[in-house]
């Protein structure tokens, strides 16, 4: 009997023991199988205002971009400029295609080039041409396309020098110095520029010398880590002159061809934005000569834009302009305006937001895409 009552009591302090182990198991089941907690929502990183860009993600350095050649940018970029310019050739055409060309007739060709942003004394110019030689040579409708051709293109000038001074001589780098207003795209322009420079195998180094806005510097920063390019960059709100001190002197001790310094563009008034760039520029030419002063303008801007340039031509010495946007405007005709202002050449057309869509700039393809 005193077996049998000890196999029981074994039997059910098993009993328990197993019970116990199963519902320890089930326990354990049940804490692995509870949703996690909710992640602690942390702010956002610093790169998140750049990554927010479509245009500018961060790549790591060992992701480097390869940017376009030229060859095939410019292939594509005057598809596009034909696009947003064509209208203009096209609307002048059939004006002077008519059976006869009278008064109104005239009054709409003279409307059609002063909506193109041409200006007054340039479309004065065209139409008062255009009447003389049209009436003389009593020209046909596929002479009046050739007409116009060549008034379009003495307008624009093809004889203006309009390569980039991106060498130094003496074995200094050469200094490109980018000015304009802040949201003419000064920034992407510099980044566009060295994609050009970095495909055309020279080395390069970026100042970001538009200290103002902790957003400009990001920019630029993502834009010389796309394509393995050193930026040189400041504290926000620190003297844009000793940034672009410390860039040339770099880009001098680095052996690179070409520095490009990006600035800030507020146009607070003229004595202020005169002491600024003069400083930033005095400050660089104790290292290195500026070889190129490239004046950055929004084509969109018409008037506003020419009225800009005026005041950026008082301050500095422009040697060149970036007209930028021209694909969102088909107001080509105020590369003649622009150019009639300052008296320099515009070297560089901005087609696109992509990273690539920065073209030098060539009359006669401007004047063919002008013509459709
Ligand atoms: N469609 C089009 N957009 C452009 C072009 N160039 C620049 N942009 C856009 O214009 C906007 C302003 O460009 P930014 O380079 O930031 O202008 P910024 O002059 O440096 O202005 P801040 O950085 O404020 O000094 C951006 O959204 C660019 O993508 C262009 O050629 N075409």
């Amino acid at each position: 009997m005193g077996e049998w009552l000890y196999l029981i009591i074994g039997i059910a302090v098993l009993a328990v023991v197993a019970l116990a182990g199963l519902v320890a198991t089930r326990g354990r089941g049940r804490a692995v199988e509870a949703p996690p907690a909710p992640p602690t929502v942390t702010a956002p990183p610093a790169e998140v205002e750049v990554d927010a860009s479509p245009e500018a993600p961060v790549v790591t350095p060992q992701a480097l971009e390869r940017p376009e050649g030229t060859a095939s940018r410019l292939v594509r970029l005057r598809q596009r400029l034909a696009s947003s310019q064509g209208g203009l050739g096209r609307g002048l055409l059939a004006l002077l295609s008519r059976e006869r060309l009278d008064e109104d007739t005239w009054e709409s060709i003279e409307d059609t080039l002063l909506a193109a942003d041409i200006g007054v004394v340039p479309t004065q110019r065209v139409v008062d041409n255009l009447r003389t030689r049209l009436r003389v040579q009593g020209t046909e409708v596929a002479d009046a396309r050739a007409v116009l051709r060549e008034e379009l293109l003495a307008l624009v000038d093809p004889s203006m020098d309009r390569r980039l001074q991106v060498s130094g001589t003496d074995g200094n780098p050469g200094v490109v110095l980018v000015v304009g207003v802040n949201g003419a795209g000064k920034t992407t322009t510099v980044g566009k520029i060295a994609r050009i420079l970095v495909a055309e195998d020279l080395k390069v180094t970026l100042g970001a010398a538009d200290t103002f806005r902790a957003a400009a510097v990001d920019q630029l920063a993502t834009w010389g880590e796309r394509v393995g390019v050193e930026v040189i960059r400041g504290a926000e709100g620190s003297d844009p002159a000793s940034v672009a001190f410390e860039a040339v002197k770099q880009g001098v001790e680095a052996g690179v061809d070409t520095v490009i310094v990006d600035t800030a563009g507020r146009l607070q008034n003229k004595q202020g934005l005169m002491d600024e760039l003069g400083k930033v520029k005095r400050v660089i030419e104790k290292q290195a000569p500026v070889t190129e002063v490239l004046l950055v303008l929004d084509a969109t801007t018409g008037q506003n834009g020419l009225i800009q340039a005026r005041v950026f031509r008082e301050v500095v010495d422009v040697t060149g302009i970036v007209l930028t946007k021209l694909d969102g405007s088909a107001k080509g005709g105020i590369v003649v305006a622009v150019q009639r202002e300052l008296g320099v050449p515009v070297k560089l057309v901005g087609l696109g937001e992509g990273p690539d869509d920065l073209a030098p700039f060539d009359a006669g393809a401007f004047v063919d895409a002008l013509l459709g």
